[in-house]
């Protein structure tokens, strides 16, 4: 990380989810232009973000993660304005309701790639590349809309610039993050800071690698380690301990405190079974770094059209038994990563508040994953309130046997 040299051979290993730019010539063209541009976010404010992150680890803090599944170019400031109001609002529910202060970074100026299932969709007989975030192509569905146009990196840039303005003029406080999934962009921001001699994303505070690009020996990890930011991982129910062990030894191998968020999204039904393991073997091996909830994505369910949703009563369930889990093993929980918006959108369902599968045709305007609306996100936050536990102390655990 101390080298001047930014060392490139992650280009050599496998890098799943990246598109095919039709004219190579002209995504080198955009990313010769991003790299001369000044960056989004300064490394100073990166530092104290990983800082509040290892608060959150310790106990003494909590990270509240939310925005957008995929975010638009084209949101307008009415509609960013709603989600940073409904995102402030629960931080400060949070807050109140846990003792503890919130830490709060969207999911915002930047969150422009998506990872896919499937390379194509295919409507009526049709199909046609998937949308893969506005960073690549558009979800309109049509042939031109879906063709890979690399100038949307510039695009990215512009839009990722003025959103974060909108966002500090709303909540001074806040952070923002994304997935590091597009590792043309990525790489075409990563900065060096003279003073501490360090590399780091200039393209928002904290990135993060999905479940679907977390491989320890992937260019993903690799390209990530040598950034000095703060960053998360998505661990999926199919996380092995290898391999959770081996994501913390590429990315955190100083164990820094603050550096690595592990994100555990493994579905109401399967976190009890899958998280115990990669917890325990993580407190045995003497590693230390943040854990946090994300209940939207094991939870994702399809109905009959296609359409893609959420149970609330899921995505509340698999909160409380994060907390009852991480209870048991004498782990903090660090907090929340969601996919909601300030708009009153009709995308998740549930009995309370209530929405059913009818509703889902009034304003379902994602264009990815479902996202809790305003109310169903005051009252998940609620709910939140009352499962938080501190964790137990660690001797007594031990003779319970939960970490022998
Ligand atoms: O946001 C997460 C992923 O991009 C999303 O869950 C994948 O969705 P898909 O299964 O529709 O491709
Ligand atoms: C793609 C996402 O999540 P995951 O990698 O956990 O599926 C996401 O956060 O939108
Ligand atoms: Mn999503």
């Amino acid at each position: 990380m101390s080298e001047r040299v930014l060392d490139w051979s992650w280009r050599h290993l496998p890098a799943v989810q990246q598109p095919t730019w039709p004219v190579p010539e002209v995504a080198e063209q955009a990313t010769a232009t991003l790299k001369s541009l000044p960056g989004i976010v300064d490394i100073q404010e990166c530092d104290q973000l990983r800082r509040e992150v290892a608060a959150a680890a310790d106990g003494r803090a909590l990270v509240l993660q939310a925005g957008d599944c995929a975010e638009r170019f084209d949101t307008s400031p009415e509609s960013t304005s709603a989600t940073v109001r409904v995102i402030t609002r629960i931080a400060h529910v949070l807050s109140r309701g846990v003792g503890l202060p919130v830490v709060v970074i969207g999911r915002m100026a930047g969150q422009f790639a998506k990872p896919r299932s499937g390379a194509t969709e295919e409507r009526d007989g049709v199909e046609l590349p998937v949308y893969r975030g506005d960073v690549i192509n558009s979800p309109e569905f049509t042939l031109a809309a879906r063709i890979p146009d690399p100038r949307r990196m510039l695009t990215a840039h512009r839009a990722a610039v003025a959103k974060l303005g909108l966002v500090r003029s709303l909540n001074r406080e806040m952070f923002v993050s994304h997935e590091a999934l597009l590792l043309d962009y990525e790489s075409a921001l990563v900065r060096w800071d003279e003073p501490s001699g360090r590399w780091f994303s200039a393209s928002g505070h904290l990135l993060w690698i999905g479940e679907r690009t977390r491989d320890p020996l992937g260019a993903h990890v690799a390209f990530i380690a040598q950034l000095a930011n703060p960053i998360g991982v998505k661990i999926g129910p199919t996380c092995t301990v290898d391999e959770v062990l081996s994501v913390i030894d590429r990315i955190d191998p100083a164990g820094e405190p603050g550096r690595l968020t592990l994100v555990a999204r493994m579905g109401a039904d399967r976190i009890r079974t899958a998280l115990p393991p990669l917890l325990r073997a993580v407190v045995r091996s003497g590693r230390h770094v943040a854990w946090m909830c994300d209940p939207m994505h094991g939870n994702t369910i399809k109905l009959g059209a296609g359409r893609k949703t959420r149970r609330f009563e899921d995505i509340a369930a698999e909160v409380a038994r994060f907390h009852e889990t991480l209870g048991e093993h004498g782990v903090a929980p660090s907090g929340l990563h969601l996919e909601l918006t300030g708009e009153d959108v009709t995308e998740c369902i549930g009995r309370s508040p209530a929405l059913s599968e009818r509703d889902l045709a009034r304003r379902y305007e994602t264009a990815c994953d479902p996202r809790l609306n305003r109310l169903q996100a005051i009252r998940l936050v609620h709910l939140t309130t009352r499962t938080f536990r501190k964790p137990a102390s660690r001797p007594a655990l031990i003779s319970e046997g939960v970490l022998s």
